[in-house]
Order: structure tokens, then sequence, then C-alpha cells
């Protein structure tokens, strides 16, 4: 295991943690407000976050507590910009399903915060069609057409659109491995990692679908987040209302409702997926769970920080040898959209632009057999 570079934090005002808790947060409150017509006791705490300058634990009832208490240690009474960034981003998200009444008794349980945008995010008829129609192409030309629009489908989740321009230059592929992911699979099982709803989930369905169709996996399972997270990660209620949306006779629609109706896929939550920790915490029945799998797909920026560690690591550190403690082999698809890169080649940073890790517009195929 190389030397471990220190855990990234947000107090450098220069820096992109420190723009997400000081430019996206707000936002993504102000968004929350103007999304939904709440009542006033919920408007005033969440105009209490955006103002909190000092982390506080949660209240003593809440259903988790006991859990946060344990996971914040050392934390509360410090500043949201001096606290291991993973851990801000994953407490500012409790606090606003708390500040929303999301686990409270009442009316307000259960619903959304993030509801409108990510319904305004699902899939048109022409996406649909487009993705259905790679079901014309050769196999093999299908195989890279479904990772690809994975892939890329992972460029603009919601809180990153909230502050970035929607169109972006074309991305490019700065490290291609599927080809080892294809021999990797061998017709067992795989677990995909899902990551945002809308136009992310459609195409991780697509190639769910491929795999199962092809013979590439007998069994998937799909795993989703268990409460509303970084504004547009998927629940199973999103995997729902994406499956409603493929028309009347579409062959990929029919068949993922077949697979899920015998049991081939699956879907899957748990409540680590909402925790401040990386995939090194993972509880003994999820790794489990990646253990059996014969290729887990984690999919996107945050599972990518969770897999390797969110550190300040030098892009050319071996991805093997950061994942080498992940349970089984997995593949990373994600567009890269924060400052945590492993794996590139010496020299290969040179000709990139200086936002190359906060654009959007570059992305890995990372594979660890
Ligand atoms: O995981 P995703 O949806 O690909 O990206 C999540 C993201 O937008 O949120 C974090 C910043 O808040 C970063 O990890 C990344 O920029």
């Amino acid at each position: 295991m190389p030397v471990e570079p220190p855990v990234i934090v947000s107090s450098d005002p220069s820096s992109f943690p420190h723009s997400v808790l000081r430019d996206r947060h707000p936002a993504i409150v102000r968004r929350v407000l103007a999304d939904h017509p709440y009542p006033p006791e919920v408007r005033q705490r969440l105009e209490r976050l955006l103002q909190s300058d000092a982390v506080t634990p949660l209240e003593a009832g809440a259903h988790d507590a006991e859990q946060w208490s344990a996971w914040g240690e050392g934390m509360y009474g410090r500043s949201w910009y001096d606290v291991p960034f993973l851990w801000a981003e994953n407490y500012f998200y409790r606090r606003l399903l708390e500040a929303v009444d999301y686990f409270a008794p009442g009316a307000w349980r259960g619903i959304d915060p993030f509801g409108p945008q990510k319904a305004a995010d699902l899939p048109g008829p022409q996406e649909l069609a487009e993705l259905d129609a790679l079901q014309e192409l050769p196999e093999e030309e299908q195989a890279a057409g479904v990772v690809t629009a994975a892939l890329w489908g992972n460029r603009a989740d919601l809180g990153f659109r909230l502050v970035q321009r929607a169109e972006q230059p074309a991305g490019e592929l700065l490290v291609d491995e599927r080809k080892r992911m294809w021999e990797v699979l061998r017709g067992g099982a795989v677990v995909l990692v899902a990551d945002n709803a809308g136009r992310e989930l459609l195409p991780d369905l697509v190639l769910l679908d491929f795999l199962l169709s092809t013979g590439r996996a007998a069994r998937a399972e799909l795993h989703v987040k268990p409460a509303p997270y970084f504004v547009s990660d998927a629940l199973a209620a999103d995997v729902l209302a994406e499956l409603a949306r493929f028309p009347e006779g579409s062959a990929v629609g029919g068949r993922l409702a077949a697979a899920l109706r015998d049991g081939r896929l699956r879907l899957h939550t748990e409540d680590f997926y909402c925790a401040p920790l990386t995939f090194h915490a993972a509880p003994e029945g999820l790794a489990a769970r990646f253990a059996a799998a014969e290729l887990t797909i984690l999919k996107g920026d945050l599972n990518y920080r969770r897999l390797v560690g969110d550190r300040d690591w030098p892009a050319t550190t071996s991805f093997e040898r950061v994942t080498d403690y992940f349970p089984g082999p997995v593949a990373a698809l994600r567009t890269v959209k924060s400052d945590v890169v492993t794996g590139l080649d010496e020299g290969a940073e040179r000709n990139l632009p200086t936002s190359w890790r906060t654009s959007g517009a570059f992305a890995l195929i990372q594979v660890r057999a």
C-alpha cells in the first residue's frame, strides 16, 4: 500500500471542495426551497442550515442519531470547511433531510426534496428510442455502445448542473480498460452500484439488460440509495419511475421488467450507501455481496472517491493497489468531477487543461480484477 496522502478537507478557499460547500450547497438549498411549498418551520430550518458555520449533532431522537454520533466523533463544533470533505458533504445531505422532515412522522415524511428536479430529468421518448436502437447493432458494437452510454450518462448529475453550464465540450476517456471488464464476466453475478437517476440510470438499466440478455451475466443486483442524496442519486422509486418510461412494446423495458419479476435482476439498498464512509468500511453483508459477484461496477464520481479513498492521491498512484482491499473484481465507470484521480500514466496530466479534474469533460473506465 502506498503511503496515504492526507484526507481532503475544504479549508482552501481556492479549492474545489471549498466551492462545493460555499456555492453548491446553498444553491441546492435554494432550489429545494423554491420547489416545495414547505411550512414556515421547515423553511426556517433550511435557512438555518444555510447559515450554520459549525457542524452540530443531530437531535437525540433522530432515528440514526447514535450512528451519526459515532461517525461524527471529533467533527461536531468544528467548521464545515475543516472537517473531511466527504464527511461534510454526507452530513449536509443528512441535515437537509432532517430540515424537511424526511424521516419524521407527519405528512412530509418520505417526500423526496429533490423529486421535482429528478422528475424534470426523466428521459424522453427520443433518448429511450436511441438506447433501444442500440440493439440493432452487432453484439460487439452494442457492447461498446452500452458501456459508453452508461459512462457518459454520469457526466451531468443534478448537483453538478446547478453550478456548471449544461452544455460541455465533447468528452475524452483518459483510461479505457473495458476489455478487462468483458474478460472478467463469464456468466455469473454482477453488482451495479448506481449513481444518479434520470439520464444516468437509463443507460445503466440498458447495460444491465445487455449483460443479462447476452448471458454475460446470469444475475444482477442494482444497488440504490436508501434515502435522497447528492440531489440526483437513484432510489428504488426512481428505478420504478424510469422503468415506467419505456414505451409499450419496448424490448429492453419488457426484458427488464421480466428479469425483476423472475429475480434475475434485484434491487438492493443499504444504510451504508448514505454513510460518510469509504468502501473500506463496507459492512460484512455488503462486502459479501461484492465478494460473490464476478464484477462490481461502481458508477460515478462519489463512488470512485469512496472506492479509492477521498485523498490527495498523485494521479499516477496505482489504481490496482489502492483498490486491492475491495472484496472482489471491481470496475469504476466515472466522469471526473472532483480532485480524486488514480491510475494515470506518468505525464498524462501534462497536456490536460487546468480544470480537467472538475469539468466533467474527462472520464475513466478502470478495472481491478
Ligand atoms: O457521484 P456523481 O454524481 O458522479 O458526482 C457527485 C458530485 O457532483 O458531487 C461531489 C461534489 O459534491 C463530487 O463527488 C462530484 O462533483
